[in-house]
């Protein structure tokens, strides 16, 4: 039986066009959400994927300034502007693209911005917040993924989810939101002996690892829900980790790339912004 394929572009045009409506909604009582995302260098890939979220912000009429620094910023003039976006009252959401050049450490960086200007989830405040279960801006890339799930009415309670990558941005904070949704959570990672014992096991599947197409048809079982977080360039074109074709054959359910995920975690950003520009309206 082939997979249902759970386009997230789709689903991701339904929720901001919601969100357009609150926005329109929260202008009429003079709050205008502000994103304001920090570039640092030219990097094709990060410029590409910054200008999609400055298009996906006015698409849903929502002020987005770009920040285009040089390569060669200071770590200590990234951190100077980091304190003028803190200040300033007109800005809800701070997003500094990653991965920086390497004169500037990004813990530092991430731990600079203020928690409730963190519209990417990454600040550790926000992190110990999810761990414990709290209300907070979720990272966009998981928050998206769960969101993806409901909305596609695959039940997440009780189901065992395998998840191939253990990094900050996706792997981990993942594994925590389903957690907090009733799951059992197994992670996996490029140390893990015998993965294929784990992704035969799986019901929902979460690929993060960064390696295109390291998993295909044979390493899953029949019924099996494919999360596709792969964004990698092979020839010039945007793949995932999973192999399309194989594993589409016997998942019940599977999500590709490029229109998954992808158009997914923009959405999230965009909700986090909202979420951002409502609480400080609510102090
Ligand atoms: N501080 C920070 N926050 C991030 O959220 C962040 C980051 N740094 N650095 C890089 C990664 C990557 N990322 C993507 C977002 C959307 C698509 C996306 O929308 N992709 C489209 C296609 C885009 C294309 O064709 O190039 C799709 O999958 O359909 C991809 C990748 C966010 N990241």
């Amino acid at each position: 039986m082939a997979a249902e394929v759970i386009y997230g572009k789709q689903l991701a045009e339904q929720i901001r066009q919601e969100m357009k409506e609150e926005v329109a909604t929260l202008s009429e009582a003079g709050i205008y959400p502000k994103l304001v995302v920090v570039i640092v260098g030219e990097d094709p890939a990060s410029l590409s994927y910054v200008r999609g979220k400055q298009r996906a912000s006015e698409n849903i009429g929502m002020s987005s300034e770009l920040m285009e620094l040089p390569e060669d910023t200071s770590q200590t003039k990234l951190l100077d502007i980091i304190t003028r976006l803190n200040e300033d009252e007109s800005v809800h959401g701070i997003l500094v693209q990653l991965p920086l050049p390497e004169q500037i450490m990004e813990q530092k960086v991430i731990e600079s911005i203020d928690p409730s200007k963190d519209v990417d989830g990454f600040h550790p405040i926000n992190i110990g917040r999810l761990m414990t279960g709290q209300e907070t801006f979720y990272p966009c890339t998981p928050f998206g993924i769960v969101v993806m799930l409901k909305r596609a009415n695959i039940s997440i309670e009780g189901k065992h989810v395998v998840i191939i990558g253990r990094s900050n941005l996706v792997g981990k904070p993942v594994g925590q939101l389903l957690l907090n949704e009733h799951a059992t959570v197994t992670y996996c990672h490029s140390r893990t002996k015998d993965l294929k014992d784990y992704t035969k096991k799986a019901d929902i599947l979460i690929v993060a690892a960064g390696k295109a197409g390291m998993i295909s048809g044979e390493d899953i079982t029949e019924g099996t829900v494919v999360i596709d977080v792969g964004v990698n360039r092979v020839d010039g074109k945007l793949t995932g980790d999973v192999d399309f074709d194989s594993a589409s054959q016997k998942a019940s359910h599977i999500t590709p790339v490029p229109k998954g995920v992808g158009p997914m975690t923009i959405t999230m950003l965009l909700h986090n912004t909202i979420k951002a520009a409502k609480w400080i309206h609510q102090k």
